[in-house]
C-alpha cells in the first residue's frame, strides 16, 4: 500500500485545480469565440517549446560533476569564504581573504571563457541563445493571442476572458524574467559568486576597532592583565555570568596554563584575550591599554590561536599549512619545517601527492531525482565523485598545529593562546607537540588550556585554575599543590592513574602570584 504524506497531498490538490482552472479557461474561450481553436492549438505549442529549450533534464534522473581543475577550485575557494565554519580561521588566525582573492581571479582567468555556472545548469542553458529565445516565444504564443483578441477585439472578449487576462500578464512577465536570467549568464553569475568573496575583505567586526597602535613591541611577548571581569554570553538565558570578578596579570613572556572543570569558564577567557567578545564588567587590557582602544588588525597580526576546532581547508596541505603565514604561502621549506614541527610530516608523507594532496575537496557533484542510498547504477557512480579522504581527528590537529607554527614564522607573533590544541593526540603526540611550542617560546606568551595535567603544568609559569566562572587559584605548580584546593585535587585524580610520583625536581618555580579571591554573587 502506498501512503503520501501531507504535503503530498495539498501540492496533487494545488495541481489538479490549476489543471481544472485551465480546462475551464479554454472551454471559455472555446465556446463565446469562434477562433478560440487558434488558441488551443497555440498552448499545445507549449510544452513542446518548453524541452526545445532546456532538454528534457528535469525529467531524468542523473547525476553530474565537474573535472575542470579551475572550475573546482573556484568553488573550494569561495567555500571558504562562504562557510561560517571556517569564520574563526579567517578572523582570529590572519587575514587570508587577499589571497582568496587572488587565487579566485588566477583560477577565474585560467577557465577563459567557460561558464562558472553548475554542470546541471550549463547543460540545461547549452542551447544556444536564439534557440532559447524562439523557444520562450513560442512557448508564450496563446498568451500573445489572448491579448491580440482583447485589445483588436473587445466585443468578442467575455468576462472570463479578461478575468483571465491579469493571469496572463504574470505568466508573461515571469518567462521575460527567465529570459533576462538567460541574457546575463556567464557575467551575471560571476557577479554573483564573486560579489561575497569581494565584500569579505570588508566585513565588519563584531567588536568595535580601537585605534591606538599596541605599545612598543618588548622581546618578551605580551603583557595582559583582567580586572574585576564579569561576562556573560550575549542571548544568554542562564542567571550565571560566564565569568564572575575574575582578576589576574599575565608577565610578558610568561606561559600560563588554565586548569579546571568543563563550563568553568577557561575557553571564555581566551576569547576575552583575544578580543572575539568584549567583558560585560571590568576591564582587560594589554601592555597597560585597554583592549578596546587597541587597533584590532594590528592585534590580531601578534596573536596566533590554535584549537581544538580548526578545519582543514578545501585547498592542498601545503596551502592548509602554508596559509598560517599569507606572505609565504609558497615558502616550501617553511611550510614543510612547520608540518615537521607540528607533527604532520609523517602523515603527509604518506600521500601519493605529498603536500599537493587535497584531503577535501569541495565536493562538485550532483544527483538528481535518485537517492544516493539506493544502489541504483548511477548512485554509485555519484558515490564514486567523492574524492574526500577520511583523516582522524589527531592528523587534523596536526595540520592545524603546523599552521600555527607557519604563523610563528611571520615574526610578528607576541601572543600565543593554545585551547586544548593536543586532545586528539596520543601521548607521544602531545609531548612532541609541547616541546616544539615551548622551543618557540623566546618573545612570546603563551596561553595554554588543558585538561591533562603534567607536560604544560611542569613548565608554566602560572597556572589559573578556574571553577564555576570564578577563578579559584593561582600560582606555579608548587604553589597550588601546596594550597591542597581545587589544583592538587584534580592533580592527584590524574595522578592517582599512575606509578609516577608527583615531586617533580624540574617544576620550574618562578614568580609567585598573589591569589584573587573571587568573590561569588
Ligand atoms: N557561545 C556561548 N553562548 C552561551 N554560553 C556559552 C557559550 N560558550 C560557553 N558558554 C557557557 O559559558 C560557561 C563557560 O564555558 P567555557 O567554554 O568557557 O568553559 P570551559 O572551562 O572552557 O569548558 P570545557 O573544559 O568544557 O571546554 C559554560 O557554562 C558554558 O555553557
Amino acid at each position: 500500500m502506498v501512503w503520501y504524506t501531507y504535503q503530498e497531498i495539498v501540492c496533487a490538490a494545488g495541481r489538479t485545480i490549476s489543471i481544472i482552472w485551465q480546462l475551464y479557461y479554454i472551454a471559455t474561450l472555446v465556446r463565446t469565440n469562434k477562433d478560440a481553436w487558434i488558441y488551443v492549438a497555440l498552448f499545445l505549442i507549449k510544452p513542446f517549446a518548453r524541452d526545445m529549450s532546456q532538454g528534457s533534464l528535469w525529467d531524468r534522473s542523473w547525476v553530474s560533476t565537474s573535472t575542470e581543475p579551475n572550475f573546482n577550485r573556484m568553488q573550494s575557494l569561495k567555500s571558504i569564504v562562504g562557510n561560517p565554519e571556517y569564520k574563526q580561521e579567517i578572523t582570529s588566525n590572519g587575514n587570508i581573504t587577499e589571497y582568496l582573492i587572488q587565487e579566485y581571479r588566477k583560477a577565474r582567468q585560467l577557465l577563459g571563457d567557460a561558464s562558472t555556472s553548475y554542470p546541471p545548469v550549463q547543460y540545461a542553458s547549452r542551447n544556444r541563445l536564439e534557440l532559447t529565445i524562439v523557444s520562450q516565444l513560442l512557448g508564450d504564443l496563446h498568451l500573445f493571442y489572448c491579448f491580440y483578441s482583447a485589445i483588436l477585439y473587445p466585443s468578442k472578449s467575455t468576462l472570463s476572458t479578461i478575468a483571465t487576462l491579469p493571469k496572463a500578464g504574470d505568466l508573461i512577465t515571469n518567462e521575460f524574467e527567465q529570459l533576462t536570467i538567460n541574457f546575463q549568464n556567464v557575467e551575471a553569475m560571476l557577479t554573483t559568486h564573486v560579489t561575497p568573496i569581494y565584500d569579505l575583505g570588508n566585513a565588519t567586526n563584531t567588536v568595535e576597532d580601537g585605534d591606538l597602535p599596541i605599545p612598543t613591541p618588548t622581546d618578551h611577548g605580551m603583557s595582559l592583565r583582567i580586572q574585576n571581569v564579569n561576562f556573560s554570553y550575549p542571548g544568554n538565558k542562564s542567571d550565571e555570568n560566564a565569568l564572575r570578578n575574575v582578576s589576574f596579570s599575565i608577565a610578558a613572556g610568561q606561559v600560563v596554563v588554565l586548569v579546571g572543570s568543563n563550563g568553568s569558564g577557561k575557553s571564555t577567557i581566551l576569547k576575552l584575550l583575544t578580543r572575539m567578545y568584549d567583558c560585560s564588567s571590568g576591564q582587560v587590557s594589554i601592555e597597560g591599554q585597554d583592549i578596546r582602544d587597541c587597533k584590532l588588525e594590528e592585534f590580531r597580526a601578534a596573536t596566533a590561536i590554535l584549537t581544538q576546532d580548526h578545519h582543514i581547508y578545501p585547498l592542498s596541505l601545503a596551502e592548509n599549512i602554508g596559509l598560517g603565514n599569507p606572505h609565504e604561502v609558497s615558502n616550501e621549506h617553511l611550510i614543510s619545517e612547520s608540518a615537521r614541527k607540528g607533527r604532520a610530516e609523517a602523515f603527509i608523507s604518506k600521500y601519493a601527492e605529498k603536500y599537493d594532496t587535497v584531503l577535501e575537496p569541495k565536493a562538485v557533484n550532483e544527483l538528481y531525482d535518485c537517492s544516493e542510498m539506493d544502489g541504483t547504477p548511477l548512485s554509485k557512480i555519484y558515490g564514486g565523485f567523492d574524492k574526500k579522504t577520511k583523516v582522524s581527528g589527531g592528523e587534523q590537529q596536526r595540520v592545524a598545529a603546523s599552521r600555527t607554527f607557519m604563523r610563528l614564522t611571520s615574526g610578528k607573533i607576541r601572543l600565543l593562546i593554545a585551547d586544548e590544541p593536543s586532545s586528539n593526540l596520543d601521548p607521544q603526540g602531545e609531548w612532541e607537540l609541547f616541546q616544539n611550542i615551548l622551543q618557540e617560546r623566546k618573545g612570546k606568551t603563551m596561553i595554554f588550556v588543558t585538561h591533562r595535567f603534567g607536560h604544560l603544568t611542569r613548565h608554566a609559569d602560572l597556572i589559573l585554575c578556574m571553577k564555576d566562572g570564578c577563578l579559584v587559584e593561582q600560582g606555579t605548580h608548587k604553589d597550588l599543590m601546596a594550597l591542597t584546593g581545587e589544583y592538587s585535587k584534580l592533580y592527584e585524580i590524574q595522578a592517582r592513574a599512575f606509578t609516577e610520583t608527583t615531586q617533580d625536581p624540574e617544576l620550574i618555580s618562578t614568580k609567585s602570584c598573589d591569589p584573587t579571591p573571587c568573590s561569588r554573587e
